[in-house]
């Protein structure tokens, strides 16, 4: 899948570095943060690429709109504000830069942690109203407190490092960190049934997803300790804002350090105002430094990807992770022919499955980009009669999603050494009734070859590329009536190979040097079938 970048829009506040780097990549790049909804949606046709923070929504209709949009980049972690399934579906990639801001939103949780247990922003507030009030602002001390970390990923490993230096026990929960893994940076990983009684402070540092949402509530505040604070520095909703609310009005919250919100702006403010609410405008990741590297990280990650140098940091294009090096391009473009001429061959196949086989060690980790590659081939050529259903132009980004859609199962098995040490790839299209048609293909420098058909091999490969005619005889045929047929119907052909009879029918790909014409009236009087494609 080549990606061309001409011009990128970046819609929200960017470090001016991100513009250097893809200027200097020879990227038209645009910034306008102040476009509204209808503005972005009217001009977003005119780009490739979108780059946002977290207030632009890139929401459906706007990837919709985006008829030229191949790449949509996140300077910055959470992608909460971008649909990425309809980015997905789109064949769009997301990419964001994980770790740019890590450190600054790790030190923006303990600035809030410490502000907290000291009463700094109340106390700040009220000498700047001219007040000297020491009694009120009782603080208390974090050394020998338990801190309880949610999400124990890049940030939430930072804040527990930090904590621990002012002598903060640290307890956590993540599904998929193991309790080994955190014992080695003195956390003990908990259940949170666990985690409720036992901690003093609370900090959550998990995406906002359906697991995550709401994950401290009426019912588990009341299993904290009494006056249990609590801080989020990752999305708002992770606590439940109208029951933190609750739980700071009876006390069993004794206070919140808030720095992301459910609404941003909110439209309310009674949770900022409150006073043992510490609040800031999600300015976890507004530091110089963090504006820097997230910045230059996604300008470099658009043009690695671009140059075909490497995929760092995308969130849905798995099947592009090992694609991009110059000696799997060849297997990809492979894939994409054996799938077109799948489709053209397979036509009376209602398909339901697509299995890869891989032999030889270069195929060994080829699954996921060889399955996606066929089925850019195969979708791409049935699309033209199946529009309805696949509304989405293939390419390597949403081709699993739409083989599914399409109802199509695929699947890749690494097969291990090939019997005469040339590797190659046989996929095999399955019909409902379990009718299987194969075919089988390899590489060989630049040149994509085919090996065989159904068993029929071509004992010299046929090379796929360019204006292709793929016949199939019933019985054996004659070459000479072949060539003699279609050189009739207008073609001016420059190679044509034919495999063994086997089974009673035979195989050929004919290379056009000329355009093909619509209908091969000659040729079909001599083959049982023809099609013809380009590849
Ligand atoms: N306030 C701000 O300006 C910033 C906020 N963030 C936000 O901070 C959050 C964390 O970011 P990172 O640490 O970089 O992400 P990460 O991906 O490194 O860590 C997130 C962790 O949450 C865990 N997790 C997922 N579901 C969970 C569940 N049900 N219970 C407990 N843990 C669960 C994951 O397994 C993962 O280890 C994200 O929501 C991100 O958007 C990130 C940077 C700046
Ligand atoms: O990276 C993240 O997840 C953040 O929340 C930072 O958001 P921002 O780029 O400051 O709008």
């Amino acid at each position: 899948m080549v990606i061309q970048l001409r011009k990128v829009l970046i819609s929200d506040e960017v470090d001016q570095k991100c513009v250097d780097i893809l200027q200097n990549n020879g990227v038209e790049v645009t910034k306008n943060t102040k476009l509204s909804k209808e503005e972005l949606l009217r001009t977003i046709p005119e780009y490739d690429g979108l780059i946002v923070r977290s207030a632009t929504k890139v929401t459906a209709d706007v990837i919709e709109a985006g008829k030229n949009l191949k790449i949509i980049g996140r300077a910055g972690t959470g992608v909460d504000n971008i649909d990425a399934e309809a980015a997905t579906r789109n064949g769009v990639i997301v990419m964001n830069t994980p770790g740019g801001n890590t450190l600054s939103a790790a030190e923006h949780t303990c600035t809030l942690i410490i502000a907290l247990t000291r009463n700094l922003g109340s106390a700040s507030m009220s000498m700047k109203e001219g007040k000297w009030d020491r009694k009120k602002f009782m603080g208390s001390e974090l050394y020998g407190k338990t801190l309880a970390i949610i999400g124990l990923g890049r940030i939430g490993k930072e804040v527990a490092l930090r904590m621990q230096a002012f002598g903060m026990k640290t307890i956590g929960f993540d599904p998929i960190i193991k309790p080994e893994e955190c014992a080695e940076w003195n956390t003990q990983w908990l259940s949170l049934d666990e985690i409720w009684p036992q901690a003093d402070y609370i900090t959550v540092h998990t995406p906002l997803i359906p697991q995550t949402k709401h994950l401290l509530n009426d019912t588990t505040f009341a299993k904290c300790k009494k006056g249990v604070r609590v801080v989020n520095c990752a999305r708002g909703g992770i606590i439940e804002e109208a029951a933190l609310l609750r739980a700071l009005e009876s006390g069993q919250c004794g206070g919140a350090g808030l720095d992301v919100f459910v609404e941003e702006p909110p439209k309310d403010y009674t949770l900022a105002k409150h006073p043992n609410v510490v609040a800031t405008p999600h300015l976890g990741a507004n530091t110089v430094e963090a504006q820097t590297r997230v910045a230059e990280d996604i300008a470099q990650q658009f043009v690695d990807l671009v140059q075909g140098k490497s995929l760092f940091g995308a969130i849905n294009a798995h099947a592009l992770t090992n694609a991009l090096s110059p000696d799997t391009q060849p297997w990809v473009r492979l894939g994409e022919k054996l799938g077109v001429l799948g489709s053209l061959l397979t036509k009376s196949l209602s398909l339901c499955n697509v299995e890869v086989l891989l032999y030889g060690p270069t195929l060994q980790n080829a699954g996921a980009f060889m399955t996606a590659s066929v089925m850019v081939g195969y979708l791409r050529t049935t699309r033209v009669d199946n529009g309805d259903l696949l509304p989405h132009a293939p390419n390597m980004v949403n081709a699993p999603v739409l083989s599914k859609h399409a109802g199509i199962n695929i699947t890749a098995t690494y097969k291990g050494e090939a019997k005469d040490g040339t590797p190659s790839v046989t996929v095999a299209f399955q019909g409902a009734g379990g009718e299987i048609f194969q075919l089988c293909g390899t590489v060989a420098g630049n040149n994509t070859l085919l090996l065989s058909v159904q068993g029929n091999v071509f004992n010299i490969p046929a090379i796929l590329g360019g204006n292709t005619l793929v016949y199939r005889t019933a019985g054996a045929a004659s070459i000479s009536d072949i060539l003699a047929a279609v050189t009739k119907d207008g073609v001016e052909v420059s190679a044509l190979t034919a495999s063994s009879l086997y089974k009673n029918q035979t195989f050929g790909i004919i290379n056009a040097a000329s355009n093909l014409p619509n209908t091969f009236k000659n040729l079909s009087e001599v083959v049982s079938s023809a099609y013809s494609c380009e590849l």
